[in-house]
């Protein structure tokens, strides 16, 4: 037996309740409106965490815990820190008994995990060059779908600015989505479920579909099915461009999914020079305007958004421009255009 693997045997967890007896000893009830379902059956929860790859030794951070099911199997794992982030306090007690059971290894923090700034939360040793391989830090967590699709965007920009958990290199992965949203994740063009969110995944990360637990493993059973997703931050990212203007370009194109993907491109720029600005941001990407969104690929998205900036440079009042919010803003920016839509309308007249 190698040291390492008996320091793990030694960390292993002691004879506990079931996560079926906590659950009744605390008298937890899964709140509907918390979107609370959870997973009792530890071969599941071990496979989650197998997802992870080799977190022995390593700092985890486990998001959402509630009474602790892959908490148990996080810590059979033996990483040398564990943190949970638990919104619910009445898991306080529940997770307290791990905490007891765990070797003075692990720490519970009652907040939300949407607004929780990790950049101080783990060991400084483990900080590595962005360039270097991944720190030995991982993320894991079954969260309600509701906060997952939101917080994964959130951390994708973190990621883009390398904050947060990515102040201390390439942090990894391992959380559950409803499977749709999982399997959108990894959607490669042509695929009928490319979407925005796949464009913005595979930016920042390699993205890898684990595999799926069926709806009827959870207590309560939800609706859906639930995929489990790992996410590698990239050294390089597909398009090297500030988060908020990838996620525009991309946003606007993927507006009209059906339609030629210029017309979701034209929705960039403000309605007089919707249709001239469109035209020009293709042919300087070199992209024929009648591709659709879905057959864009990452690299394709990146000379179209690095066109969008070279027209926005001639102008830099169009990086403001939000088609939603023209609305209230179009008279004062329709106003900008006066001159050149007059020039427009001269040109069409003299073409007649
Ligand atoms: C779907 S349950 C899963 C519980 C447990 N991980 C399991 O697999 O059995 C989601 C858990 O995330 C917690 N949660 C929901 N929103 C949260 C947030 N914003 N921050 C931290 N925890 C949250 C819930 O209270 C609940 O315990």
């Amino acid at each position: 037996m190698t040291i390492a693997r008996s320091v793990q045997e030694t960390m292993r967890l002691p004879p506990l309740p079931t996560i079926r007896d906590i659950l009744k000893l605390y008298r937890l009830q899964a709140l509907r409106q918390l979107s609370q379902n959870f997973l009792l059956d530890q071969r599941l929860t071990d496979k989650i965490v197998k997802a992870a790859g080799n977190i022995s030794n390593s700092e985890v951070c486990e998001v959402g815990p509630g009474p602790g099911g892959i908490t148990r199997s996080i810590l059979n794992k033996g990483p040398s820190k564990l943190i949970v982030i638990e919104k619910d306090k009445r898991f306080a007690p529940a997770l307290d008994l791990l905490v007891e059971s765990s070797h003075q290894r692990m720490q519970v923090i009652l907040g939300d995990v949407m607004n929780f700034d990790m950049s101080k939360m783990f060991s400084e040793d483990k900080r590595r060059d962005w360039e270097d391989r991944p720190p030995h830090i991982h993320i894991i967590g079954n969260l309600p779908f509701s906060v997952s699709t939101p917080l994964i965007i959130r951390w994708l920009q973190a990621m883009s600015e390398r904050q947060n958990a990515w102040s201390y290199g390439r942090t990894r992965l391992t959380l559950t989505f409803q499977k749709e949203v999982g399997e959108r994740m990894v959607a490669d063009i042509m695929s009928e479920q490319r979407c925005r969110l796949s464009v913005m995944c595979q930016n920042w990360c390699t993205v890898k579909h684990k595999f799926i637990i069926p709806g009827k493993a959870f207590v309560p059973k939800p609706e859906v099915d639930v995929s489990v997703v790992h996410f590698t931050p990239r050294i390089q990212p597909q398009i090297p461009l500030p988060f908020k203007l990838i996620e525009k370009v991309v946003r606007n194109i993927f507006g009209f999914r059906q339609k030629y993907s210029i017309r979701g491109a034209e929705k960039l720029f403000p309605v007089p020079v919707r249709q001239k600005l469109g035209t020009e941001m293709y042919h300087l990407a070199e992209i024929d305007p009648t591709t659709r969104p879905f057959q864009l690929t990452v690299e394709e998205f990146g000379r179209l958004c690095h066109a969008y900036c070279k027209i926005c440079d001639q102008d830099p009042r169009l990086h403001k421009y939000n088609h939603r919010a023209a609305r209230e803003e179009r008279e004062d920016f329709d106003s900008l255009y006066e001159e050149e839509q007059a020039l427009l309308e001269t040109v069409s007249q003299t073409n007649m």
